[in-house]
C-alpha cells in the first residue's frame, strides 16, 4: 500500500521557515510553525477540577490529570517551536445575563446553569467570571505571549475575536487539546473547517463528557469530516526543536 499524501496549508509568511510534517490521521499534514495556534479549551476549574462544575454535575472527571500533563507537554513543545498557544476560558458575567435567559436554548442546556437551578447554594459559582470555577487550572497557567479568549458558547468561534486574530496573523492550522472533547473541542473544530481552518485534535489530550463511545465517535466525525487526528508524541516529534531532540536523546 502506497504512504497517504500529505496535505500543505497556505505559503509561510516567514520567509524560509520549513514545515513540519505532522502523522495524522488519515494522512500526515505539512504545518507551518507561523501557520499554526495550539488551541487549549476551557481547561479551567469547573471542568477540570474535583468540586468543579462537571464534577458536581455528575460527570466523570477521572481521567483528568493525565490530560493536564499531555497538554503541558503539548503547549511547552508548541511555545518552543513558535506556534501560537490559545487558551479559551468558558462562562458568563456573574450575574448570567450573557448565558442567556429562558428565551435561549443554552439556558435550557447548559449543564451549569441546570445544576444551580437545581441546587440554588451553588447559585453564582458555576463558571462566573471572578471565581474559582472559571478559572484556568493551576498546571495549565498562560505564560506570556500566550493569548487567553473568553467564550460565552460552545464554540470558540462564536462571538469570540478568535477568527480575527487568527486571520490577521496568516494563522490557518488549529491543533486541539482541552475537555470536552465532543463539546466545546469538536464544535470549535467544526465551526473552523467551515471558516477554512485545517483542524487537528491531539487524542489524549482532550477528555469527553459521557461514555468513552463518544469521544469514539468525535474522533471517527473529525477524521472522516472535519479534521485530522494526532497524538501528543506525533505534535511533539513533528515540532521538536534542536534542543528538545537533543534533550529527549
Ligand atoms: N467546554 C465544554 O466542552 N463544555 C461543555 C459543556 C458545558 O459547558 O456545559
Amino acid at each position: 500500500m502506497s504512504a497517504p499524501k500529505s496535505i500543505a496549508g497556505l505559503p509561510a509568511t516567514a520567509v524560509g521557515e520549513a514545515a513540519r510534517q505532522l502523522s495524522a490521521r488519515p494522512e500526515p499534514l505539512n504545518l507551518k510553525p507561523s501557520e499554526t495556534a495550539l488551541i487549549v479549551v476551557d481547561m479551567q476549574n469547573g471542568y477540570a477540577s474535583p468540586g468543579g462544575y462537571i464534577d458536581l454535575a455528575g460527570f466523570d472527571i477521572s481521567g483528568n490529570k493525565q490530560v493536564i500533563a499531555n497538554i503541558r507537554r503539548a503547549a511547552n513543545a508548541a511555545r518552543e517551536a513558535g506556534i501560537q498557544v490559545a487558551f479559551f476560558q468558558n462562562g458568563w458575567d456573574s450575574e448570567y445575563t450573557e448565558a442567556g435567559g429562558p428565551g435561549s436554548p443554552n439556558w435550557h442546556k447548559s449543564n451549569a446553569l441546570k445544576t444551580m437551578r437545581q441546587r440554588p447554594e451553588l447559585q453564582g459559582k458555576l463558571l462566573a467570571r471572578g471565581g474559582w470555577d472559571y478559572e484556568l487550572v493551576d498546571e495549565l497557567q498562560p505564560q506570556p505571549n500566550d493569548w487567553v479568549i473568553h467564550k460565552p458558547r460552545y464554540s470558540g468561534f462564536f462571538n469570540t475575536n478568535l477568527d480575527s486574530m487568527l486571520r490577521s496573523r496568516g494563522i490557518r492550522n488549529l491543533i486541539f487539546t482541552g475537555i470536552a472533547t465532543n463539546v466545546c473541542v469538536e464544535s470549535t473544530l467544526r465551526d473552523g473547517f467551515f471558516l477554512e481552518y485545517f483542524g487537528v485534535v491531539l487524542k489524549d489530550a482532550v477528555n469527553q463528557l459521557g461514555p468513552d463511545f463518544i469521544a469514539e465517535a468525535s474522533f471517527y466525525n473529525i477524521e472522516k469530516f472535519f479534521g485530522w487526528v494526532a497524538s501528543v508524541d506525533e505534535f511533539c516529534t513533528a515540532f521538536a526543536t534542536h534542543e528538545t531532540a537533543a534533550a529527549a536523546v
